[in-house]
């Protein structure tokens, strides 16, 4: 990466092809604008010296005055182009961990900007309806009065529907970001994905923290429908392999495939939307406890949350309330246990029924027995589901450092420092007595003795 982009990225948070698209929609924004009072100066010129036979002062007047008005109108585009441009562009999770993008300054510019899209909007639709009612008008008037005046009014149409083209093709960048960082088209085809995860020597360092290396030529391939475990000291890296899965971030080196294809070609709502994510501490909304787990899918009936909230093992405390599912949960649910929380986030989770299962210290609040109903639940989710419930199997990731919540698991992947140091099933990685794993299960067994 050159200066010139590290500037770029830096200061605006903007890439060079947007600078570039930045510059062409203010362009053609400008001569679309210009074009307008243009349209209505040859009018004005033709109509002028059609009827008055000196016309040379009111045409010098009419052309001063249209032409304020096309710089006017060239400078707003700008403004906004530069708006867009700057605010929204390249949005990666990273740009939120700046300390300059905290949580407050968000805030404040959310709630001022929104006021200056709502302007934005309202100021493109009386453009659409100036520029209907000025073609139809400018056809009938020249029209009645002179058809050799329609039809120069006709004649600089084009450099209007050019210019208001390109305007709107330039702008439409900006708008797919605004949306959720997308820079790949969203397709229609929502159908389920198949979870067969693979990756593929995956190189990867936080991007305000280039100097370490979190995971090197890190390689697994996940079957569709297998529990996975990752396991490992602290700062082994096993969350940031989940993050990667979700594309908070991309890789430096090496691919990651779902499905057999680059996670990167996915539409990202698409890609999301296939992925359930319970993570250690949930994010539950200040509302109640049904409209809480509705959020998975809101799609689902009353008699789907309440069995997603039995699959969590959270339903018996949900009916003992006594406004049951219509509790309020309060701010970030802070009226719940961390348990209840994990508990409310599962039965969300399952709700959402996703093709990939991730859940990162999911159930680290909870005690024994909450934990052991959960995941046995959880692995049972591939062989209870019918074909309509579940129209395919679920691979499961599970990051824990309690190993009696991943012993099941189908593979246990042990990482340290990065990198894969071991794998396999509970019964042989113990069986490798001077292993990782081994050494792990016995210090949470007996206490290292
Ligand atoms: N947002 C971040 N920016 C910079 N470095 C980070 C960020 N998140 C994690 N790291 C670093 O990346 C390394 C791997 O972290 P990660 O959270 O993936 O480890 P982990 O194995 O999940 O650890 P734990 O078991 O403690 O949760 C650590 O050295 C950590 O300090």
């Amino acid at each position: 990466m050159n200066r010139r982009t590290i500037f770029f990225r830096i200061w605006f948070g903007l890439k060079e092809g947007d600078i570039l698209r930045t510059v062409i929609g203010s362009v053609a924004a400008g001569f679309s604008g210009i074009s307008k009072p243009l349209f209505g100066f040859f009018i004005m010129t033709i109509g002028v010296a059609y009827y008055e036979k000196d016309a040379k002062q009111k045409v010098g007047r009419f052309s001063l005055f249209f032409s304020l008005v096309g710089l006017f109108s060239l400078f707003t585009h700008i403004l906004q182009h530069y708006f867009f441009g700057v605010v929204y562009c390249g949005m990666k999770l990273a740009w939120f961990e700046k300390p300059e993008n905290n949580a407050g300054s968000l805030t404040s510019r959310i709630i001022t900007d929104t006021a200056v899209v709502k302007t934005i909007i309202s100021d493109r639709m009386s453009v659409i309806v100036q520029c209907i009612s000025s073609i139809l008008i400018a056809t009938i008037v020249s029209a009645v009065v002179n058809w050799r005046m329609a039809l120069v009014a006709w004649a600089v149409m084009p450099c209007h529907f050019i210019g208001g083209y390109i305007q709107a093709i330039s702008a439409k960048g900006f708008s797919g970001k605004l949306k959720l960082n997308l820079n790949t088209p969203e397709t229609s085809d929502f159908r389920r994905i198949e979870g067969e995860i693979e990756f593929q020597n995956v190189k990867f360092n936080y991007p305000l923290r280039p100097e370490v290396t979190v995971l090197n030529n890190f390689s697994l391939q996940i079957e569709p429908g297998l529990k996975v475990a990752l396991v490992g000291p602290s700062g082994a890296g096993k969350s940031s392999v989940i993050a990667l899965l979700l594309r908070f971030y991309d890789p430096r080196e090496g691919r990651i495939l779902i499905h057999g294809k680059d996670i990167k070609e996915y539409n990202l709502r698409r890609l999301r939307s296939q992925i359930g994510l319970v993570q250690q501490e949930p994010l539950l909304f200040s509302s109640s406890i049904r409209s809480n787990i509705y959020y998975g899918n809101d799609k689902a009936s009353e008699s789907e949350i309440v069995e997603a909230s039995k699959k969590a093992n959270i339903h018996e405390f949900i009916s003992s309330l006594p406004d049951g599912y219509d509790t309020v949960v309060g701010e970030k649910g802070c009226q719940l246990s961390g348990g209840q929380k994990q508990r409310i986030a599962i039965a969300r989770t399952l709700l959402k029924k996703p093709a990939i299962l991730l859940l990162d210290e999911a159930t680290s609040a909870l005690d024994g027995e909450s934990e052991r109903v959960i995941v046995s639940a959880l692995e049972s989710l591939n062989q209870k589901g019918s074909r309509e419930e579940l129209p395919s199997r679920i691979t499961q990731i599970t990051v824990a450092h309690r190993l009696s919540t991943v012993m099941n698991s189908d593979t246990i992947v042990v990482m340290d420092k990065g990198e894969i140091v071991e794998m396999g099933s509970h019964s042989t990685l113990v069986a490798a007595s001077q292993g990782v794993y081994s050494r792990l299960y016995q210090l949470q067994s007996f206490g290292g003795n």
